[in-house]
């Protein structure tokens, strides 16, 4: 590992590889007692998250697993049941673990079915998902196929026109292939900000933009601290993202047999951090479409945006860090990689 000083501000920081982040917090979830296929898995998807500048999903989120981890909260030995249930339909019983490794045995049926029938749908239930979205779709639109995926977290959002907080911070990802580039990503929470953000704002002692959150009296805040600490969250774009969040809750719970956001009572459960909720991914596959290559039309499509103007697109900031973090390594402040060696016993 490489320890160059960070050149701009004053923070220590050291660049470690993929290869060398993956690794460490493998070894942390070993040591806190999940069996080794849930630690790759949850490592590769961290570090990749890391390597993205998902910073509200990535490292940021080792505590937290840890602590979830300890609690006996979550079973990180669990191993996931797949169902094949239908030409077009998986379902998974994650066996209250989390839901990347549920995916990662599901993902060879899920993907021979929207092959075979041109769409299929992975219902995953009894499961915790604590990361970024988008590494549950991106890869499939690599494989040249369209995914969408929904997972439901817990309350803390206030459905638009409502006085108290019911729906998760609910994401919506979808991934879709193009001709010439990366896929075309996305991935949003349905509220006004990711409850992450709010917890690196807070521990920051930065405020937040107006129309994000409320205190504990339903008042308007931009204090993260008064969000987290009996207050809460709002949809984003009012009526609408309060529509999609609850798309969210039907899709990802109500339709896998998992918790509605509201379900689980982890108050009753020190340390627990994981959300025990369900998630949905719908793969189509576009060479079953009509007309010309599907691919083509979305690089017809990004052509037409850039043409009018458009600098950014979903995903390009992601990407464009990941070159970075390719060339430069992944810069972990210091403190950061004290404490993750700590977890790793190191
Ligand atoms: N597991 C869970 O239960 C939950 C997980 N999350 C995760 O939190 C993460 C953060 O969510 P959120 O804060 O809503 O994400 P952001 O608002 O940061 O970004 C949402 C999407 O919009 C794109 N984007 C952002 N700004 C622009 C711009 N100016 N122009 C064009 N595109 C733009 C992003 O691309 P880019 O990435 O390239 O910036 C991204 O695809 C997500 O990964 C989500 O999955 C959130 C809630 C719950
Ligand atoms: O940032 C969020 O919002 C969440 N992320 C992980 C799971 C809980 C909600």
């Amino acid at each position: 590992m490489s320890a160059p000083h960070d050149p701009v501000s004053t923070v220590a920081s050291q660049n470690l590889s993929l290869d060398q982040l993956t690794a460490l917090l493998e070894q942390i979830f070993l040591r806190h007692g999940t069996s080794g296929d849930v630690a790759r898995v949850l490592a590769q998807n961290c570090a990749g998250a890391e390597r993205d500048g998902a910073h509200s999903h990535g490292v940021f989120r080792i505590p937290g697993y840890v602590s979830t981890l300890q609690s006996g909260w979550v079973n990180g030995q669990a191993v996931p049941v797949v169902e094949d249930v239908a030409s077009g339909f998986v379902r998974v019983d994650a066996g209250n673990g989390f839901a990347q490794p549920a995916l990662a045995a599901a993902r060879p049926l899920l993907v021979e079915k929207a092959r075979s029938a041109g769409i299929a749908v992975l219902a995953i239930r009894n499961s915790h998902h604590f990361a970024a979205l988008w590494p549950d779709v991106e890869p499939f639109a690599y494989e040249g196929l369209v995914a969408l995926s929904v997972v439901n977290s817990m309350t803390c959002v206030v459905p638009h026109g409502a006085d108290r907080p019911l729906f998760g911070t609910n994401p919506i990802a979808f991934a879709a292939p193009r001709a010439d580039g990366d896929p075309i990503v996305f991935d949003l929470a349905t509220s006004a900000i990711a409850h992450g953000d709010v917890q690196i704002a807070a521990r920051k002692g930065e405020r937040l933009p107006p129309g994000m959150g409320v205190d504990s009296l339903g008042q308007p805040t931009q204090d993260p601290k008064a969000i987290l600490e009996g207050g809460a969250l709002l949809p984003f774009g009012g009526h609408k993202g309060s529509a999609l969040s609850m798309m969210v809750e039907l899709l990802a719970a109500a339709l896998t047999g998992g918790n509605f956001s509201f379900e689980f009572d982890w108050k009753s459960h020190p340390g627990a951090k994981t959300p025990w909720t369900g998630q949905l991914l719908i793969v189509i596959d576009p060479s079953k479409a009509a007309g010309q290559g599907f691919a083509e039309r979305s690089q017809e499509l990004v052509r037409q945006m850039h043409g009018v103007g458009l600098k950014r697109l979903p995903g390009d900031r992601r990407h464009n860090q990941r070159a970075r973090s390719q060339a430069e390594g992944i810069a972990l402040e210091a403190s950061e990689l004290a404490k993750l060696r700590e977890l790793a016993g190191l």
